[in-house]
């Protein structure tokens, strides 16, 4: 099967490609970077001939008891990943509720209980018991709690902790650090408007200023830098895109050169993305850069620009899925960053994600719907800020809404109180 063998007409066929090609010098490094290209496009050629017969499937059963082993160890020492035990509950929850496989009542429970103990007396989750609070965990951890959705996860969300946890990692540019004395990068702003939308606990001061750090980073390249004036890649770029969407400013960006940027970075041989110009493909990057796409949409469609979602394309969905299928899965379960890479949880999440995004692109008023395979190849829907069930998203919003937006305790006010 060729990779992007669609004859669909997407944005990338409109644009010019835009390669950094190092003034047009072919130096040594340029050379060996198209060596490693040429090999990685060999094996993947092999893979899509090798498992496309008789048609792409989705190894269902083999990736859920992958994750349903992995949940139930969850709790027990992951020593390599001690510091992103949270990570670990989204991913695999994430990827269950993809697969609409149920997580017993039992387990869940088990789940919370274990997040339970994550959580910093101070406010904000740890990436495991006893250690320091840090954005990225906290944002795993409300997202896996909000999948689980029930009483018992919601209420061990410390909303009012939480605040002052935000608080106390905001800085006065706008940005946030990741953690007490750490670095500031664009995944912190994701990770604090996320969990603050879901739980309720936005005031008008948190964010003050972080919409234009955010907009900061979008490079000379269209896409996003970690912090301003650093190389765009599609981690950062998702990131600051989404929180942007919940900050309501995302028309702030320059759209046009973000949509440029994103689809120029869907491979056309292998028809995976590439995280940034001149890389190889990746998996993960299903979702961080095929994600941006259902956010563009929107953003465009909030202009008006309707003609332009309705008659085109954005991105070769077809070509991502057939990455995704033919050489992302592992036969015992689990899928991979490229083929020969070893299966991991963090990328079975994002290229399962990735593969709901580009079955399911669009959104209530117009859809372009493309499962590639059988229809038992279709998963469930995630959405485009949050990466979670669309379901679980408005059940969370629904719980926190009835709740009061904790008092505003900048650490201002708090210096005036003491
Ligand atoms: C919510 C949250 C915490 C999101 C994380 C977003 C994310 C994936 C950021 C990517 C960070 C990064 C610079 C990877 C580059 O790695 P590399 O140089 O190994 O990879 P590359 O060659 O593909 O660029
Ligand atoms: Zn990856």
């Amino acid at each position: 099967m060729e990779a992007g063998g669609s004859s669909l007409r997407c944005f990338r066929d409109c644009q010019p490609e835009e390669k950094f090609v190092d003034d047009g010098v072919e130096t040594v490094s340029s050379v060996e970077q198209k060596k490693v290209e040429r090999s990685i496009q060999e094996v993947v050629n092999v893979y899509k001939q090798i498992h496309s017969l008789p048609e792409p499937m989705l190894l269902r059963q083999q990736h859920y008891q992958y994750l349903k082993k992995g949940l139930r160890h969850l709790s027990e020492a992951y020593e390599c990943l001690d510091a992103s035990r949270p990570w670990l509950c989204f991913w695999i929850l994430h990827s269950l509720e993809l697969l609409e496989e149920p997580v017993p009542c039992s387990v869940a429970s088990d789940v919370c209980h274990f997040l339970s103990s994550c959580q910093s007396p101070t406010g904000g989750f740890s990436g495991g018991p006893g250690q320091h609070a840090h954005l990225a965990p906290t944002y795993a951890a409300v997202n896996a709690l909000c999948i689980i959705g029930t009483e018992e996860a919601y209420g061990i969300i410390d909303r009012e902790k939480l605040l002052d946890f935000l608080w106390s990692v905001k800085q006065s540019d706008g940005s946030f650090v990741m953690h007490i004395g750490g670095e500031v990068d664009v995944r912190s702003a994701y990770c604090a408007t996320a969990v603050a939308s879901l739980t309720n606990i936005m005031t008008p001061k948190l964010f003050e200023n972080t919409p234009s750090w955010i907009l900061r980073c979008q490079s000379w390249e269209g896409g996003l830098g970690g912090v301003p004036g650093l190389e765009a890649h599609g981690g950062y770029t998702f990131c600051g895109t989404a929180a942007l969407v919940i900050l309501d400013k995302e028309h702030m960006l320059d759209l046009n050169a973000l949509l440029r940027w994103v689809v120029s970075r869907q491979m056309k041989f292998e028809g995976g993305f590439q995280g940034r110009c001149n890389k190889l493909v990746d998996g993960c990057y299903s979702f961080w850069q095929a994600g941006l796409l259902p956010l563009l949409h929107r953003a465009y469609y909030k202009q008006g620009e309707r003609a332009l979602n309705e008659q085109r394309w954005m991105f070769e969905q077809q070509a991502l899925q057939e990455y995704i299928l033919l050489c992302c899965q592992n036969p015992a379960g689990g899928l991979v960053d490229k083929p020969g890479k070893a299966r991991d949880f963090y990328h079975t999440c994002y290229c399962l994600s990735g593969l709901s995004v580009a079955q399911h692109f669009g959104n209530l008023l117009s859809h372009h719907e493309l499962v590639l395979g059988k229809e038992e190849n279709r998963l469930a829907l995630t959405h485009p800020v949050y990466n979670m069930g669309p379901d679980k998203v408005a059940q969370a919003l629904h719980h926190f809404l009835q709740l009061p937006v904790p008092l505003e305790k900048s650490p201002q006010a708090k210096k005036l109180e003491t």
